[in-house]
């Protein structure tokens, strides 16, 4: 019998710290001198919910050197193993035996809530969902979707506007079966309708309240993106009394808190209903604007889930649940649904009711790694995804990296142009002017690669571009997309401050003019095009050296093929003389944009 105990300190799963492995070989030892290794297996029970995110141990037993035959059975002391990725190692001397090396490795498996999702049809097209067939929906929202010409769902809000609207079919303090409501993730490819599968079902949700009070918040990376998103829920909402308001940093600090709350008879009432932000400008509000309490919210919606979880860093989500569950907040005092932080369920824990805080977590690219979404603390949570798992992340984050896979866009059409760094130029001027790809998107990989290549396609003439990149202030950006999207511009030479959610009606063509490093960089950004099922090509410029890797990289991920789209010589070598006057400009230019840029701020 070999025993084998976890350590006691391992933190992450409060009420069970301690596990004793119990391994017996059958028959014993003594019976192979000459096979010296074995593994012994044990299988967890998966489905024990406390420990998300490994549930399989093999245990290596490796006998050196055994003596010749010894009838009694070899007891092992237990010894503490720690658990890790990588197989741990432990020497003993047994009697009986001359050493015995065993070894303790975690096989990494996918819970099952990841494992088999509740699956979301890829193709929206031929899977549109008529309005009225959804269940759950009321006369009102139905209207509403009806006045905003929307008869369809497509596959994504057909599945999770039910299953959210199921959650508060019963009011907001209990879920289905007087549960408290499950957490939802959604994995769903870029351009498929992520936005309206909250929106709808929240609205719906908070539309028979009584006071004001903020209900659910909606947190998203970037300004553009909470700004989108708010103007939907503000479209939704419209008419029912809900109050939407945005703290993303378009208006002042000041202007923002006044639109949150505002004093009555000495006591602060909140004006808002549903909030949506941007992480640190949310934690701002959270730690300076008197009135503006969470602790009556039950929706937080992550979009973009995976760089969410990546700013982590910032701690907001932290941030957030402690205005959550803030004791002696003003509603303790006044509301008979107190609150405090779930801890383990007991029946005392769970009367009288506490509102629940429900988290909806959307993205084209949600991470499957388990240890990752642990952070969010997630309820029981319930997985939809257009993405079917591939095997479980073997040990170490590297190679778990390597095998994650997710869905693109089924109208879309990818390329890879074999270039060299001096065509590039020429090969963007082509696509345009003789190609006709407009309008077009075009991403670089640093800011100052966005304005070179703006300066470059503008003195070279005979194309609208302009440039997107945080070089422009916040006003500057929010023009430069409303040009862009009433089509004023052709060209749009973007950094990935535009790669994310940003959705634009009549994008046909990205090109990557700088291949993205990642692999989530890259479904963003070819995800502004082909989107609500509509058609859309991607063309990446590759340079010999990045070929293998690139190409490599996009396959693993799941893309359905990218194919090679080669401009012959010929076609480029008629813009030559005029492209290399433009280089001698360009560097003028540079040079004098350089020294006013040192005379307007000489300490940069
Ligand atoms: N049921 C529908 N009928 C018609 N159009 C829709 C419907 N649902 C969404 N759309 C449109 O589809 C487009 C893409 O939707 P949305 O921006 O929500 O996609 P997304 O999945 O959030 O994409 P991303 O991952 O890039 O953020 C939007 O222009 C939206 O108005």
């Amino acid at each position: 019998t070999l025993q084998c105990k976890e350590n006691p300190t391992i933190q992450r799963e409060p009420y069970n710290t301690q596990r004793t492995l119990q391994c017996k070989e059958i028959p014993t030892i003594h019976r192979e001198p000459y096979n010296t290794q074995r593994t012994l297996q044990y299988k967890e029970n998966p489905t024990i919910h406390r420990e998300p995110y490994n549930a399989q141990r093999t245990l290596t037993v490796l006998v050196v050197n055994p003596v010749p035959v010894n009838p009694v059975p070899v007891q092992v002391d237990p010894v503490p193993v720690t658990l890790s990725h990588d197989p741990v190692s432990v020497t003993q001397v047994v009697p009986g035996l001359q050493v015995v090396l065993w070894s303790l490795q975690v096989h990494r498996v996918l819970p099952q809530w990841l494992a088999q999702p509740d699956v979301i049809l890829r193709d929206i097209r031929r899977n549109l969902v008529a309005v009225g067939a959804v269940q759950g929906l009321s006369p009102a929202t139905l209207k509403k979707l009806q006045d905003n010409g929307v008869t369809s769902f497509f596959p994504v809000q057909a599945e999770v506007v039910p299953a959210v609207l199921e959650c508060v079919a019963q009011g907001l303090l209990v879920g289905r079966g007087g549960y408290r409501p499950r957490d939802i993730c959604v994995s769903a490819p870029t351009g498929s309708g992520k936005t309206l599968a909250f929106v709808v079902p929240l609205v719906q949700a908070l539309i028979g309240r009584v006071v004001c009070e903020v209900r659910a918040l909606v947190v998203l990376p970037t300004k553009e993106l909470a700004q989108q998103v708010c103007k939907v829920c503000a479209l939704y909402a419209e008419g029912s009394g809900l109050k939407v308001v945005m703290l993303g940093g378009q208006k002042s600090f000041a202007a923002e808190q006044t639109s949150l709350a505002e004093q009555r008879g000495g006591k602060w009432k909140s004006l808002a209903d549903i909030v949506v932000a941007t992480p640190g400008r949310l934690v701002d509000h959270i730690n300076k604007t008197p009135g503006f309490r969470l602790d009556l919210l039950r929706f937080l919606v992550i979009d973009e889930a995976d760089r969410m979880i990546d700013s982590m860093h910032h701690s907001w989500l932290g941030q957030v649940t402690k205005a959550v569950f803030r004791a002696g907040s003003g509603s303790e005092g006044s509301s008979v649904f107190r609150r405090s932080e779930p801890t383990h369920i007991t029946a005392a824990s769970l009367s009288p009711p506490q509102m629940p805080l429900q988290k909806l977590l959307f993205s084209a690219t949600l991470t499957m790694n388990p240890e990752k979404l642990q952070q969010l603390g997630l309820h029981q949570p319930r997985l939809f995804s257009s993405t079917h798992s591939g095997p479980a992340p073997s040990a170490g984050p590297a190679s778990a990296k390597s095998q994650e896979r997710f869905n693109f866009p089924e109208g879309l059409t990818e390329y890879f142009v074999p270039c060299t760094l001096s065509k590039k130029p020429l090969l963007i001027l082509h696509y345009i002017l003789h190609m006709k790809f407009c309008p077009l998107l075009c991403f670089t990989n640093s800011r100052q690669a966005a304005h070179r290549l703006f300066l470059l396609v503008r003195l070279f003439g005979g194309v609208e571009a302009a440039e997107f990149s945080s070089r422009l202030s916040t006003a500057e950006r929010k023009h430069t997309l409303r040009d862009f999207q009433h089509g004023k511009i052709q060209l749009l030479i973007c950094t990935d401050a535009a790669a994310r959610g940003i959705d634009i009606e009549g994008i046909k063509c990205v090109v990557n003019y700088d291949a993205p490093q990642y692999l989530r960089t890259y479904i963003h950004r070819i995800g502004r095009t082909a989107r609500a099922g509509k058609a859309g090509v991607a063309f990446t410029f590759l340079l010999d050296v990045q070929r293998n890797s690139f190409l490599k990289m996009v396959e693993e991920a799941g893309s359905a093929g990218i194919k090679k789209h080669s401009v012959k010589h010929q076609l480029l070598k008629n813009m030559a003389p005029r492209y290399e006057t433009t280089l001698k400009e360009l560097a003028s230019a540079i040079k004098v944009s350089y020294l006013q840029a040192n005379t307007l701020h000489p300490y940069e």
